[in-house]
């Protein structure tokens, strides 16, 4: 089943500390949504109420339309992981083996998650020889035990090397593809945008945005669209048939101007030519991200608007998330 995580107005004061305000947004199944903040700014405890850890004062949050409590099996609907901290003198196998017996699933599925997660020889180790990486991906794994539709992750990515980064972008991006809804924080936006569709970014527990990925770099201007393709000269008269701009190459890719990345899909497609890379400049993007976190973004007034618009899942076929699972960021 597919489910929409839905927080409306939700409010939570810890003493004086206004830890989250007035929020509202949703992520939507068949998409991954990226949860930007700084630090302290209010991810967490969002989450937490999202997940019935912690109270809201006003407001709510909604999986397919009922809180998490309410749910009928909460586990096997919601996989989540707030944090990679395991008790050290267990091994990886009880951890997990504890985890699934909680929520009745069957003892196969253990071992499965372990060769998902590229756990397996160390699943026997005790957790508190694994390295952050490690226990970031059991902490993945123990999030997927149930097959949940909706995966909320908390910081996931913090701790993994290069290779682990581009392994749980692979995987994630796989989930959706399957139209789970995944969620996930982060306070860095470089470490998530090649993973995300949609970003909802919060600035001291307010939105200072949500909506796709591509519609944070509209409100800075013109984006520079970065492409590359076997056929590169070929490539370059289509797009510029199509009256888009081309300014010559950045490390093997075209800087294009005049399209947004999905026009340059198309007239890609249109023409015949597969496409090797597709993405927006990334300087642009992060300037974007630091306006609106440090308060002088031009986003706020539209955010409430893009936090209700409703997204097409993502088409396409997926890469196969158990390829070729990193080492780099074990012990
Ligand atoms: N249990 C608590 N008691 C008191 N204050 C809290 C509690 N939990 C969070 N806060 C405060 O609420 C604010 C938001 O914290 P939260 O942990 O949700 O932010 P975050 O965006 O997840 O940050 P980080 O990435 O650093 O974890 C912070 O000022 C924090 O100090």
């Amino acid at each position: 089943m597919q489910h929409t995580v839905r927080v409306e107005g939700l409010t939570k004061k810890y003493g004086t500390v206004r830890a989250v305000s007035a929020l509202s947004f949703t992520a939507e199944p068949g998409r991954v949504t990226g949860f930007l903040g700084p630090n302290g700014s209010g991810k967490t405890t969002t989450l937490a109420m999202v997940l019935g850890l912690a109270r809201p004062d006003s407001g709510s949050a909604t999986i397919g339309g009922v809180p998490y409590t309410a749910l009928e099996r909460p586990a096997l609907t919601v996989g989540a992981s707030l944090s990679a901290d395991f008790h050290p003198a267990h091994t990886g196998r009880a951890h997990l083996d504890i985890a699934r017996r909680a929520i009745g699933v069957p003892a196969a599925r253990v071992d499965e998650i372990f060769e998902l997660v590229g756990l397996s020889d160390a699943a026997d180790r005790k957790t508190g020889g694994y390295s952050l990486g490690m226990r970031q991906r059991l902490a993945l794994g123990t999030a997927l035990l149930g097959d949940p539709d909706v995966v909320l992750l908390d910081e996931p990515i913090n701790g993994l090397d290069p290779e682990g980064i581009r392994w749980i972008r692979v995987l994630l991006r796989h989930l959706a593809s399957t139209g789970k809804t995944v969620l996930l924080s982060s306070h860095l936006l470089s470490e998530v945008q090649q993973t995300v569709d949609d970003v909802v970014v919060i600035r001291r527990g307010e939105l200072a945005f949500a909506g796709p990925l591509a519609e944070l770099q509209r409100g800075t201007g013109e984006h520079t669209v970065l492409v590359s393709a076997p056929d590169q000269p070929g490539l370059a008269a289509a797009l510029e048939a199509a009256q888009a701009t081309v300014h010559g190459q950045h490390s093997g890719a075209l800087r294009v101007t005049g399209a947004d990345p999905a026009a340059v899909g198309r007239i890609a497609l249109a023409a015949g030519i597969p496409l090797t890379h597709l993405s927006v400049e990334t300087g642009e993007l992060e300037q974007s991200f630091l306006d609106l976190i440090d308060g002088t973004g031009q986003h706020s007034s539209a955010a409430q608007a893009a936090a209700q618009t409703q997204h097409a899942p993502t088409g396409g076929p997926a890469p196969d998330p158990t390829a070729a699972p990193s080492e780099g960021d074990h012990a």
